[in-house]
């Protein structure tokens, strides 16, 4: 039996009362993968941290700790097309809770009334739910630095029982000549009133966003942010807002300003990296090694053009990276994040990619042959962390193997054992070789395939039905027809037409109306295996009668429904087509059941 050690979620569920603690926490998690065949692994991220530390907007009193900042409200909102209901966003404010972020940037007060309301109802609910560590989410609002923006997001945030307030104006000379048209000493007097109006308002955290600072000139930074921190800003945000930052570039920003920002002891320095060269989490990690203890991500990366920073990359990064990051962590409950990746993605409308990191549908699946016999003897092999740790439970015998055309035999005898086949050697290489074909035909070769390929090894059917002739016509001028005829088994000529939505759905009828036998199909696919406009197609179709033709499972004793695949080959789709369905119809014709 394996063991593997995890970091305990630091925290469960919600309480109203506000209770904080400094408590150290050491318990763990022990997952078991009760099959014999997989051995002891250890995972490289498993890791054991103090729990998080009191909130204080300017200090954090833990210096390894770092605070993650969700955008997905409002930068990720800003993605074309992600926009979201009130409701939908709420949703998320409650899902980033039970993640355990930090902050919750929950929108754009000024933007619209909805965006208002939005702020509002989640200042109200997720800001006021304390957990039974003392946790509660600070719940902040965007602003301009303009007078009705900040009295907008303080008027939404100030329902929380942490509200923040976050203003910001653009540094860099681009934006301040084009866009703004203002100079610089405009824009330390406006973002210097600005904080302090917030102040005056009765906010004790304020952040401040030197927009486009990866473009803006350094000394003007230093002093712009020595004036917010003077006006009363406590946490500096250093946004890399077109993305133009190298990650050695964007680290060195971040040192430099730490060195030469005066009072910026008295503030969290923060990142917001935009990822136009893809480069977001890489900018976002350098932030955290040059001393940033805040980092702005979103979920899935989504965000304003490429996107931002993604949490679940950057978040288990920290957790994995001890040996470049040190002691740094988070409070992250990082078992919530595949639900809160698939929320966001619904939610958003933003599908992702299947090969999108930690959350994508291939992160943990293995289809080539050598990775799922390194998979099955050592998981560590070919996988970092334990999808587990993210909240991705998959069946614990199965190590993520998904069967395809690069797969070997050693997957493949492990899948049919699970299912219930001890094939002999012989068998086996017969079977698989034609697996190898079937997976060449279709993407995925599923347990159904399986069954059916064990049985048709086990099981070669004599030709009840075999194909005279078959002629179809179809186009756009009329409904499709088709005329088949089959012999049978005595010689015997049977003739069949029908009509159809297309030539194989009248060819697949005519012949249903000679074999009189009712079946579902469940499969149809088809290949060009050489090119060019005369290629030869193979067709499969998998079948399944619509009554009898019930298997008792040889080791679990289980009944299923027995399916039956069928291969043709020809120029001609359509024949092609035909003979695949009679080839499997003549199986299941042919079954006597085991
Ligand atoms: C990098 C970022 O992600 S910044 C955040 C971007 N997000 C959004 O813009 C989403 C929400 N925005 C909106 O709904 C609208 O843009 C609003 C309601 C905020 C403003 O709408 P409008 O009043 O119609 O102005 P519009 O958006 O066309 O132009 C922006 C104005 O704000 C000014 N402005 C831009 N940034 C700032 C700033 N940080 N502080 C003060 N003024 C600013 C611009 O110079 C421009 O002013 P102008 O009208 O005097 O030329
Ligand atoms: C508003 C700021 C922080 C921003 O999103 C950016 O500069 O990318
Ligand atoms: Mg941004």
């Amino acid at each position: 039996m394996a063991t593997v050690l995890l970091r305990h979620p630091p925290f469960s569920s919600p309480i109203h009362s506000s209770h904080t603690s400094t408590s150290t926490s050491t318990s763990h998690l022990f997952l078991h993968f009760p099959h014999s065949s997989f051995p002891k692994f250890t995972i490289s991220c498993s890791s054991s941290h103090p729990s998080r530390p009191n909130y204080i907007p300017n200090h954090i009193p833990d210096p390894s700790y770092v605070r993650i900042f969700d955008t997905t409200l409002r930068d990720g909102e800003q993605s074309p097309g992600a926009s979201m209901t009130a409701k939908e966003k709420l949703d998320i404010a409650r899902q980033l809770a039970k993640l355990g972020v930090d902050v919750i940037e929950a929108g754009f007060p000024a933007a619209s009334q909805a965006d208002f309301d939005a702020v509002v109802m989640i200042a109200k609910e997720v800001g006021n739910a304390v957990y039974e560590d003392g946790y509660v989410p600070v719940i902040c609002g965007l602003s301009r630095c303009s007078e009705k923006d900040i009295r907008s997001a303080w008027e939404a945030v100030k329902h929380a029982k942490r509200p923040r307030v976050h203003a910001f104006i653009a540094t860099s000379s681009i934006h301040m000549e084009y866009k703004l048209k203002k100079t610089k000493e405009q824009v330390i007097e406006i973002a210097r009133n600005m904080i302090k109006l917030a102040r005056s308002l009765g906010c004790e955290d304020i952040e401040f966003s030197p927009e486009d600072a990866g473009r803006s000139e350094r000394e003007f930074l230093y002093e712009i942010l020595g004036e917010v921190i003077k006006a009363g800003a406590t946490t500096l945000n250093i946004p890399d807002t077109v993305g133009i930052n190298m990650p050695s570039e964007y680290g060195g920003l971040i040192a430099d300003i730490k060195a030469n920002t005066p009072g910026v002891e008295n503030v969290i320095i923060s990142t917001h990296c935009q990822n136009d060269l893809g480069l977001s989490t890489a900018n976002t990690l350098e932030g955290a090694r040059a001393g940033a203890r805040q980092l702005e991500v979103t979920v899935n990366g989504i965000g304003e053009r490429a996107g931002n920073a993604s949490l679940e990359e950057v978040v288990m990064a920290l957790k994995c990276g001890s040996h470049v990051f040190g002691n740094l962590y988070t409070g992250m409950n990082t078992k919530h994040i595949y639900r809160t990746s698939r929320m966001v993605e619904e939610y958003s409308g933003l599908q992702l990619q299947p090969h999108k990191a930690l959350v994508g549908l291939n992160a943990f699946a293995h289809e080539s042959g050598i990775h799922q016999d390194g998979m099955l003897k050592h998981r560590g092999t070919y996988e970092i962390i334990s999808p587990e740790d993210i909240g991705l439970e998959r069946p614990e015998d199965q190590a993520g193997i998904v069967l395809g055309k690069l797969s070997g035999r050693h997957a493949v005898k492990k899948r049919l054992e699970e299912l219930g086949y001890e094939l002999k050697d012989d068998n086996l290489e017969s079977l698989f070789q034609r697996f190898k074909s079937v997976a060449e035909k279709k993407k995925r070769v599923t347990d159904a395939d399986l069954r059916a390929l064990v049985s048709d090894e086990n099981f070669q059917a004599e030709p009840i039905w075999k194909l005279g002739d078959v002629q179809v016509s179809c186009g756009t001028l009329g409904l499709s027809t088709a005329t088949v005829k089959l012999v049978g088994i005595d010689n015997t000529e049977h003739i069949g037409c029908s009509i159809g939505t297309g030539p194989l759905d009248a060819a697949y009828k005519a012949i249903d109306l000679i074999v009189k036998e009712p079946v579902t199909l469940l499969e149809y696919s088809m290949n060009a295996v050489t090119e060019g406009i005369d290629a030869i197609a193979t067709t499969r179709v998998l079948i399944r009668g619509v009554d009898n033709h019930i298997s008792t499972h040889a080791l679990t004793g289980e009944t299923y429904h027995r399916t039956f695949s069928g291969v043709g080959a020809g120029m001609d789709v359509v024949v092609s087509s035909v003979k695949a369905y009679i080839a499997a119809l003549n199986k299941m014709l042919g079954f006597k059941g085991t």
